[in-house]
């Protein structure tokens, strides 16, 4: 549970290294699929993205955790102001050591984190979004500013392949890393349905089950029929065009970051194909991708980096 110290400054913080570990340890324990993906990064990409994730851990625990209901909104005021002292080079906790070094190496920008922040504050006060708009904004704020976040880390490629007879939009990595986070977290979204409505909280869009004649009720009843199956369908399909739109972005990155992009980015999206295989029963059972296809997901993903 995360817990803000009350007189910060009086303990002694941890050293750079002992702090990367910590990021590391959070990182390996808490994000399953992730943490595959930043091990095939080169050593001072892959400390700062634990630091970076060390730090959104931390955040989401603050509503999401098991101390969740002792979170207020000035709880997250605190945390902001912790924020403002990290990019301002001062490191309050063991952890924020990492972040303080990450911030200067990668000149990190603080408003995507500050973004972040706000989207936990929705959490706090809503459990319900009427429109997908309403959702994409909270998509963009709990998840789509990690793509901003880790993007400076990546490091864009210093050519991205293109042809004057291109007719595609050129490449816009940061949109299509903001496109990477929000099918993520729709993909989140999808399968934490059921864990979700335990703790009342909806997140689909509302118009969105009244198009499929589906209500709230049965949503939290956890029935899965004709109407849920069409439902899931569209909203699978809309997850996989935000995957197809982050792939455009991928290709554009630093060549030594392509690979564990792609490895995550394989790897969650086929938590989509295991809904399916479930028949979109996200209520009763757990949408995981199997360890086989994890393990055959890191070649494929290695060849997509070398020839795309
Ligand atoms: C290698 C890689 C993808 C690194 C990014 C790792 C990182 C810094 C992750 C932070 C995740 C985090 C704790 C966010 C807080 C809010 C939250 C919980 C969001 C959901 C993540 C799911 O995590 P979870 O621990 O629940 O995972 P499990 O399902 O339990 O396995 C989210 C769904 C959001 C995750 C969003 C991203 C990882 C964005 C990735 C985008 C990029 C790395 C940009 C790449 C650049 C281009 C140009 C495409
Ligand atoms: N503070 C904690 N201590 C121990 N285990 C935890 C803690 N927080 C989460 N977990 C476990 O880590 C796993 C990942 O958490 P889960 O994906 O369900 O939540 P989340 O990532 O916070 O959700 P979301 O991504 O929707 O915000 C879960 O199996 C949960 O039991
Ligand atoms: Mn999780």
């Amino acid at each position: 549970m995360l817990q803000l110290s009350e007189q910060p400054r009086m303990k002694t913080l941890a050293s750079l290294d002992d702090a990367y570990e910590l990021c590391r340890q959070i990182t390996a324990k808490y994000a399953r699929t992730f943490y595959l993906g930043t091990l095939l990064m080169p050593e001072a990409k892959r400390r700062a993205i634990w630091a970076i994730y060390a730090w959104c851990r931390r955040t989401d625990e603050l509503v999401d955790g098991p101390g969740a209901r002792f979170t207020t909104p000035e709880t997250l005021d605190l945390w902001e102001g912790y924020l403002e002292s990290i990019f301002a080079g001062e490191a309050i906790e063991d952890t924020d050591v990492a972040m303080v070094d990450t911030v200067e190496r990668f000149s990190l920008d603080i408003q995507p984190f500050r973004d972040m922040i706000s989207g936990q504050r929705m959490d706090l006060y809503r459990s319900r979004y009427q429109t997908f708009e309403d959702l994409e904004l909270y998509c963009y704020r709990v998840a789509g500013t990690v793509g901003l976040m880790s993007l400076p880390v990546m490091g864009i490629a210093p050519v991205v392949r293109s042809s004057p007879w291109e007719t595609e939009e050129p490449s816009d990595p940061s949109a299509e890393a903001v496109a990477l986070g929000i099918a993520n977290q729709l993909t989140n979204i999808l399968r934490d349905v059921g864990e979700d409505a335990r703790r009342g909280r909806i997140y689909l869009p509302l118009d969105e089950l009244a198009l499929f004649d589906y209500t709230e009720e049965d949503l939290l009843n956890g029935v899965v029929d004709e109407r849920w199956q069409q439902l899931m369908r569209f909203q699978i399909q809309r997850a996989r065009k935000f995957y197809v739109k982050a792939e455009k972005g991928i290709l554009a990155l630093n060549p030594d970051a392509r690979w564990p992009v792609w490895s995550a980015t394989m790897l969650y999206s086929q938590i989509l194909d295991a809904i399916e295989r479930n028949e979109y029963d996200v209520f009763r059972q757990r949408a995981v991708v199997p360890r086989y296809r994890k393990m055959i997901s890191l070649p494929l993903a290695w060849l997509r980096a070398q020839v795309l």
